[in-house]
């Protein structure tokens, strides 16, 4: 794989290191256990039915910019953007403990969560209305791998636990990171605060959830 398809996904220190061969990426399609991070921004749409599509298009940008950063530092990979929903995978392509996985994911989140602060703060100051953020974040087992055609492919992660993150951060309130108990199992009881067990569409058993803070007590 050329390292400009590598970087859609993958931070520069990671592409360089596949490039010299000191690290083994196994991209071929398998199931794996991998953690997943849906962040979403409440309030993006009406935000953008406000401004003109050039404008809206800046904020985006700049919004991408900061994720990614944010997911790269903490050890991610950029699966994909979703209008402004964002998919990052913790564990895939580069094997993880599950632990470290949890690790890296809440960190992650945590620094989402303040960039998108600042950028509100940012924001405000150009009168931009600012908007919340709301994260899911799961731990199980997906297909991941590049999937597409011979033309065009996309390294992502397919399965129920995808869509399982992604119902956590619907389901979360504003400015929160929801949990699965299977997340949850690796953080410290003075991290999390439990919330209520969840039917999430498209899931037949019901997911016990947890908030966790979004700050570090120290921060
Ligand atoms: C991940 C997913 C695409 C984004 C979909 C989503 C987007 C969004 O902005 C939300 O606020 C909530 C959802 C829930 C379902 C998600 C879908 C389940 C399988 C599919 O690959
Ligand atoms: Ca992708
Ligand atoms: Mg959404
Ligand atoms: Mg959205």
């Amino acid at each position: 794989l050329t390292d400009s398809v590598l970087k859609r996904f993958l931070p520069a220190s990671l592409v360089k290191k596949a490039a010299h061969g000191e690290l083994q990426l196994n991209l071929k399609p398998e199931p794996r256990l991998i953690t997943v991070l849906f962040s979403d921004i409440v309030g993006f749409t009406q935000l953008s039915n406000t401004l003109r599509s050039r404008r809206v298009a800046e904020l985006l940008n700049e919004y991408f910019e900061a994720m990614t950063q944010a997911i790269f530092e903490s050890g991610g990979t950029v699966d994909k953007f979703m209008g402004d929903a964002v998919l990052a995978l913790f564990g895939a392509p580069e094997t993880l403990s599950p632990n470290e996985q949890v690790r890296r994911a809440i960190a992650a989140a945590r620094r989402m969560y303040k960039a998108l602060a600042e950028l509100n703060e940012r924001w405000t100051e150009q009168g931009v209305p600012s908007v919340n953020f709301r994260c899911g974040i799961h731990q199980g087992t997906a297909v991941v791998g590049m999937f597409g055609s011979a033309d065009r492919t996309d390294y992502t992660a397919i399965g129920p636990s995808v869509n399982i993150a992604a119902r956590l951060q619907e389901a979360a309130d504003g400015e929160s990171i929801l949990v699965s108990a299977a997340v949850a199992d690796y953080l410290d009881e003075n991290e999390i605060v439990k919330f209520s067990p969840l039917q999430l569409k498209g899931i037949d058993e019901t997911v016990l959830t947890f908030n966790v803070k979004t700050t570090l007590p120290e921060e």
